[in-house]
């Protein structure tokens, strides 16, 4: 939904910190971060998309296509959002987003703990239930477990938790059919093309 800090759990993935001021997003704003798994190069895009329920119902229609994996954010100090999900998983399952791509559920504002309204076995339960692993973070405070004191407590770290996309990623890269032209051998090859730098994969949130 709307607010929930999905601008800034991209943002602090991205450019490693938490961003000074933010504004609604309008349709999809792009961030990216080139990351290294295995020693392979590889370029995470995020597409950060807006939850306003105007937004999402004109500009954002058009970017389901070519999307690989999808982050679901909900904000653990607000009910609303939670009972929100169903909805985003359905909009996503009808643009052929189901459990066949990668996806992840993502508790963010972990930092305000006084203000939880939304406890962990409940949003374990709903995670299971679509068969997603459940995150809690904070953008603000990334390593912090809601004590103030800088641990990281039961807090996932935002960057831990791209990072583990990535790798669902990369372990699922499909299998490219080719055809040498005049040849009648099928060769399967594992992920990129040859002679191509670094694979790319885009992760919706
Ligand atoms: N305390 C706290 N505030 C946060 C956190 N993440 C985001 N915020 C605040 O929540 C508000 C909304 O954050 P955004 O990242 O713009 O939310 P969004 O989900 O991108 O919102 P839309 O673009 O409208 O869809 C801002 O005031 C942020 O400063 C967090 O981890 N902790």
């Amino acid at each position: 939904d709307s607010g929930v800090g999905k601008t800034c759990l991209t943002y602090q993935f991205c450019a490693g910190k938490f961003p000074e001021k933010t504004e609604a997003t309008i349709g999809v704003d792009f961030r990216e971060k080139l990351i290294e798994i295995d020693g392979e190069k590889i370029k995470v895009q995020l597409w950060d998309t807006a939850g306003q329920e105007r937004f999402r119902k004109s500009m954002v229609q058009h970017y389901y296509r070519n999307v690989h994996a999808v982050v679901f954010v909900y904000d653990v100090t607000s009910a609303a959002s939670f009972r929100s999900l169903p909805a985003w998983i359905d909009e996503c399952k009808q643009h052929a987003l189901g459990q066949e791509v990668p996806r992840i559920l993502v508790g963010n504002k972990c930092d305000l703990q006084n203000s939880v309204q939304v406890g962990t076995d409940l949003a374990q339960q709903f995670a299971d239930a679509h068969s997603m692993p459940l995150f809690e973070t904070s953008a603000k405070n990334p390593s912090s477990n809601g004590h103030g004191d800088g641990s990281h407590g039961n807090s996932d770290h935002v960057e831990a938790i791209f990072m583990t996309v990535a790798h669902k990623l990369k372990s699922q890269k499909p299998l490219i059919l080719s055809q040498p032209p005049g040849g009648d051998t099928v060769t399967l090859a594992r992920g990129r093309d040859k002679g191509e730098e670094k694979a790319s994969w885009a992760c919706m949130c």
